[in-house]
């Protein structure tokens, strides 16, 4: 009996060895996913996946059934608008599981299209450009709270501190009060408080190996046996927080309370709760997951190209002149802070944020699917069904092709372009992904970095202490520190 299940899965793995023995890649990875475990567990994996590329091309084999692949011109066949092209068990990965509930689905991490549209569909619209733009008043009283904490402690006094920490204190709770009208306080008392962030970043990072072997996870993280033998869950923590702000909210309205200080009195999570009244066929968990999007998916991401967009403007003083010039020059701006409608469409401003979009993916790993059945053919190699493919937003990003030789650093002119390569290179972005699930909060990043990015250069010179000290690590998701600052008022701010 054993020999037999040994010998069919020996089997199949020749099979599967052989069926892409045509793509080239490292040597083990033919064989094996120890491979991009590996580079995953480094932190630095986005790097081996870009040396990788540089060696052996367009299309590596990165494990025994996963080819990652990197010709921006490839995005629309593999992450096309039609659904049939679905998310890998990579994604599986990050759902956060209870022994009681099992592995909650969220519209980021499903990977059953059906499911995806019945919890998708619904929110879709809170996130337009049109309803993302109501929020604006909201980023102002937290870009209000952060202003006022940096000039308290830091303006003036020859203090140094490090930038990234604020800006990413300052996504959390910009994001905290859309979803829950509640700042979590890390502004108020500049540090993670109850661990929140540590907490987001442990979750991600210790999931980030296990992307590349889901099956292990299943067994590991996803099966009762084995998390009652560790004693806890993954993701746990977070679901906690989740759930007692849901909680409150529920006792709030039961006594009468209002839904929140949000858009027209109703934040996100009143407007996901009357979703759900409205409609009986939603799962009874929607609400849990579409909180736990807002506050998993939005934060941290934002925060990163926050940071990533800060620290090269501040290590490019000349960059950061000319986007100071062209805000003061663009007219008469809003008090105390500029609006949407005067900075939207500044061409310097708009380059500035496309390049640090461009240079810093958040989501740092190939972002996998799976082969429809009958198999595809991809720049004149053919998949055959259940390849998993996967195009790393790192890697396309800096196409040198499309971006230009200098596309490892940083250079806002790059977008400063004609209309058309501007599109092109808009097109070859993947950063926000594409196609069918494509980033949902996309406006609202895009709000808070023109936002922050603007009234922080308008109010301060920003003394940066040494460039070198600017560190990343990519845990799936990136982490960044070391933006050491110290800060002056500016006499027209
Ligand atoms: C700079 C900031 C952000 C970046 C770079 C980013 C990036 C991404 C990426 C790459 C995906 C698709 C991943 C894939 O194909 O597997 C995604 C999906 C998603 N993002 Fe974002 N995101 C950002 C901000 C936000 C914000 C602020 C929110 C919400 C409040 C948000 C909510 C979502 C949701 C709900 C999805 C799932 C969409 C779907 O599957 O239909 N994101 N994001």
């Amino acid at each position: 009996m054993d020999f037999w299940r040994w010998g069919s899965s020996g089997a199949q793995a020749i099979l599967v060895y052989w069926r892409l023995r045509h793509i080239p890649g490292p040597f083990w990875a033919k064989f094996s996913d120890v491979q991009r475990v590996l580079w995953v567990t480094t932190r630095n994996a986005h790097v081996f996946h870009q040396r990788a590329h540089e060696r052996y091309g367009d299309a590596v084999r990165f494990g025994p059934n996963m080819v990652s692949l990197a010709d921006p011109a490839w995005i629309p066949t593999v992450y096309p608008i039609r659904p049939g092209f679905p998310k890998s068990n990579f994604y599986r990965t990050l759902m956060p599981y209870t022994r009681s509930g099992g592995a909650l689905p969220a519209v980021f991490n499903t990977r059953d299209e059906e499911l995806h549209k019945k919890i998708k569909s619904p929110i879709a619209p809170l996130f337009s450009l049109s309803n993302t733009l109501r929020l604006e008043p909201f980023v102002d009283r937290t870009i209000d709270v952060m202003t006022a904490q940096i000039d308290r402690r830091f303006a003036d006094k020859d203090v140094t501190f490090d930038l990234a920490n604020w800006l990413q204190f300052f996504a959390f709770e910009v994001m905290g009060t859309l979803t829950f009208s509640k700042r979590y306080g890390f502004l108020e008392e500049g540090r993670d408080i109850n661990n929140m962030l540590s907490t987001i970043w442990d979750y991600m990072s210790t999931a980030a190996p296990y992307t590349q072997i889901p099956w292990f996870d299943e067994f590991w993280n996803k099966t009762a046996l084995m998390t009652s033998i560790k004693g806890k869950t993954t993701g746990m923590g977070i679901l906690g927080y989740v759930g007692r702000f849901i909680a409150e909210r529920k006792e709030a309205q039961a006594a009468g309370g209002k839904n929140g200080d949000g858009p027209g009195d109703r934040d996100m999570l009143s407007q996901f709760m009357e979703l759900t009244e409205k409609n009986p066929s939603l799962p009874p968990w929607a609400v849990t997951a579409w909180t736990f999007s807002n506050v998993i998916a939005g934060s941290d991401s934002t925060a990163a190209v926050m940071k990533e967009v800060m620290y090269n403007l501040l290590a490019h003083p000349d960059t950061l002149k000319r986007l100071r010039a062209e805000l003061l020059e663009s007219g008469p701006l809003s008090k105390p802070y500029p609006s949407w409608k005067d900075i939207c469409d500044l061409p310097y401003l708009d380059a500035c944020v496309q390049e640090g979009v461009r240079l810093h993916p958040p989501f740092c790993l190939p972002l996998e699917r799976v082969v429809p059945e009958g198999g595809i053919m991809i720049g004149g190699r053919f998949y055959p069904g259940g390849t998993v493919v996967g195009m790393s937003p790192h890697v396309i990003n800096r196409h040198k092709p499309t971006f230009g030789e200098d596309a490892d650093v940083w250079n806002p002119d790059r977008w400063m372009v004609s209309k058309e390569l501007r599109k092109k290179r808009e097109d070859a972005i993947l950063t926000f992904g594409s196609g069918r699930r494509v980033c949902l909060g996309r406006h609202i990043a895009m709000l808070e970095l023109k936002k922050i990015v603007s009234a922080l250069i308008l109010r301060y010179d920003f003394d940066l202490v040494d460039p070198k000290r600017y560190w990343k690590e990519n845990g799936w998701f990136f982490r960044q520190g070391g933006i050491d600052v110290t800060v002056k008022k500016r006499v027209e701010a």
